[in-house]
C-alpha cells in the first residue's frame, strides 16, 4: 500500500482484481462500451450492463465491491461507502484529460471519493495514459504518491476534490473500472440498479450501439453487426452512422456532437430493431431464410436498413478498418462465412451478439476474426471461405466457450437477483 494522508487521503493498492478478473471485464467492455463521456472515450456504466447484458453483472459487482471493501479499508472509512457511478471505460488513443476534481459541477457535489482500477498495463497494452495528481507543495508531497503507471489489479483511490489528470493515450486501448463513492444514499446507484433488475432481466434486444466513434483501427465487433444488419454506414467526421441517420443527420442542430448523437441514435436503433423483427418473423428460416433477411429486410414502420443487394450512393462509405470496398462486400463475406458455418441465423447471434465477445478467449477469437477481414481486403470475394475457414474452429470454440460462460454468468445472476431484489424491497420499506 502507498502513502496514506488523512488530510488528502490518496491510496495506490496493488492486487485488488486478480488478473483474471481483469481480462473478464475488459472482454465485457470491448462488447458493450459505446461512445462515452468524452472524446476517444467509450464507456458501459452499470446500469447500461444492467440493461443490455445482465448476466454480465456478477463479475462487474464482485470487483466492483471487491474496488469498494479495498477503498474504504485503505482510506479508513469504517461507515462504508456507497457507490454513485460504476463504469468500464476505454481510453483510445487520444483520450486525455487535463488538471480537474471529480466533483467539479454543480451536479457532481455528491462525490466524496474517487477509484480507478485499472485493467490492463501502460507501457504494453498502450502508451501513455498516465494518471498524475497535482503537487500541493507542501510537507505532504513528500509522501504522497503523484504518478500512477496502470496494471492490472491496481487502484487509485483519492478525494473526489483531489486535483488530477491524465495524460493523451498515445497508442492502444487503456481499460479502468472507474467506481465513484457518496455518502449521501441518494445517490446510490444501486436503487437504480435494482429497480433495473426488477424489471426483469430477460428477452431485451441486444444492444446496439446507437453511434461510435471512427477509431483509427476500427477492430470492432459493432462493426460487424451493422454490416450483418445490412446497414448502409457514412463516415461523418469521427461518426460512423447508418445512410438514414446521416440524413437526418443533416437537420440535426447545427451538426453539434449532442445533435448528432442524438439524430443518430433513434435511426440507428430504429433500423436495428426493424432488421431484429425481421428476423424473427422468419423464424429458423436456416441459412436461405436469414440470409433473405439480410437481403430484403422487411419494410417498417421504423427505417428499415438498406439492402445489401441493392445499394445505395451512401454505402460505397468504407467501413473504416474492415477495407472492405463497400458494406456490402462486408455483408456477402458474412454470408459467405455464415453458409460455410451451415446457418445464419446462428451466425447472427454469434457475430452479431454482444455476448460473442463476453470471454476473454471469444474476445481475442473476434478479434483475429476481424483481422482476417483487414488482412483480406486484396482478396477476391471468392476467396474468403479459405480465408475464413482458417478462422472458423478458433470461432467454434469461442462461441462454445462464450456460451458455458454465460451460462455461468447467468446461473450467478439468478442466485444473486432475488437477494438483490429483497435487499432493495428491505431499503425501499426502510425509506418509507
Ligand atoms: O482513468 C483514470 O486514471 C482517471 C480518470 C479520471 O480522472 C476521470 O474520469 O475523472
Ligand atoms: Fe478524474
Amino acid at each position: 500500500m502507498a502513502a496514506f494522508l488523512p488530510q488528502r487521503p490518496r491510496a495506490v493498492l496493488d492486487g485488488v482484481l486478480p488478473t483474471s478478473a481483469c481480462a473478464e471485464l475488459i472482454a465485457a467492455a470491448r462488447a458493450l462500451a459505446v461512445v462515452g463521456y468524452r472524446d476517444f472515450v467509450c464507456s458501459a456504466t452499470i446500469l447500461e450492463v444492467a440493461a443490455s447484458a445482465p448476466e454480465l453483472l456478477p463479475p462487474l459487482v464482485a470487483a466492483r465491491e471487491a474496488v469498494r471493501a479495498a477503498v474504504e479499508e485503505a482510506l479508513g472509512l469504517p461507515c462504508g461507502l456507497l457507490v454513485e457511478f460504476t463504469g468500464l471505460i476505454c481510453w483510445r488513443p487520444g483520450a486525455v484529460i487535463g488538471w480537474h476534481h471529480d466533483a467539479n459541477r454543480p451536479y457532481l457535489q455528491q462525490r466524496a471519493y474517487s477509484a480507478v482500477c485499472y485493467l490492463n498495463t501502460a507501457g504494453s497494452d498502450f502508451r501513455g495514459g498516465t494518471f498524475l495528481f497535482q503537487r500541493l507543495g507542501d510537507i505532504s508531497d513528500e509522501a504522497a504518491p503523484v504518478e500512477v503507471h496502470a496494471l492490472p489489479g491496481r487502484v487509485v483511490a483519492y478525494s473526489a476534490q483531489d486535483v488530477h489528470s491524465i495524460t493523451p493515450v498515445t497508442a492502444g486501448e487503456r481499460f479502468t473500472l472507474t467506481l465513484w463513492f457518496t455518502e449521501d444514499p441518494a445517490h446510490c446507484e444501486d436503487s437504480r440498479l435494482l429497480v433495473q433488475l426488477a424489471g426483469g432481466c430477460s428477452g431485451r434486444p441486444a444492444p446496439l450501439p446507437a453511434s461510435m466513434w471512427v477509431l483509427p483501427d476500427a477492430t470492432d465487433l459493432r462493426l460487424c453487426r451493422l454490416a450483418m444488419a445490412g446497414l448502409a454506414l457514412v463516415c461523418r467526421g469521427r461518426l460512423l452512422l447508418s445512410a438514414a441517420a446521416a440524413e437526418e443527420l443533416a437537420d440535426a442542430e447545427g451538426g453539434s456532437p449532442l445533435g448528432v448523437h442524438l439524430a443518430v441514435q433513434p435511426a440507428m436503433l430504429r433500423a436495428w430493431l426493424a432488421w431484429e423483427a425481421a428476423a424473427a418473423a422468419q423464424g429458423a428460416g436456416g441459412a436461405a431464410g436469414a440470409a433473405a433477411v439480410a437481403a430484403s429486410p422487411a419494410p417498417e414502420a421504423g427505417e428499415a436498413p438498406p439492402a445489401p443487394s441493392a445499394p445505395s450512393e451512401a454505402a460505397a462509405v468504407v467501413v473504416p478498418g474492415m477495407e472492405f470496398s463497400s458494406v456490402q462486400e462486408g455483408v456477402l463475406a458474412v454470408q459467405h462465412w455464415a453458409r460455410m458455418r451451415g446457418s445464419c441465423a446462428s451466425t447472427h447471434e454469434r457475430v452479431c451478439s454482444t455476448h460473442l465477445c463476453c470471454s476473454p478467449a471469444a474476445s481475442d477469437a473476434c478479434c483475429a476474426w476481424l483481422r482476417t477481414c483487414r488482412l483480406s481486403s486484396s482478396c477476391k470475394l471468392q476467396e474468403w471461405p479459405a480465408e475464413l475457414g482458417k478462422v472458423v474452429g478458433e470461432l467454434q470454440v469461442a462461441v462454445a466457450e462464450s456460451q458455458q460462460y454465460l451460462a455461468r454468468q447467468r446461473a450467478a445472476l439468478d442466485a444473486l437477483l432475488p437477494r438483490w431484489l429483497q435487499l432493495g424491497a428491505f431499503f425501499h420499506e426502510g425509506a418509507d
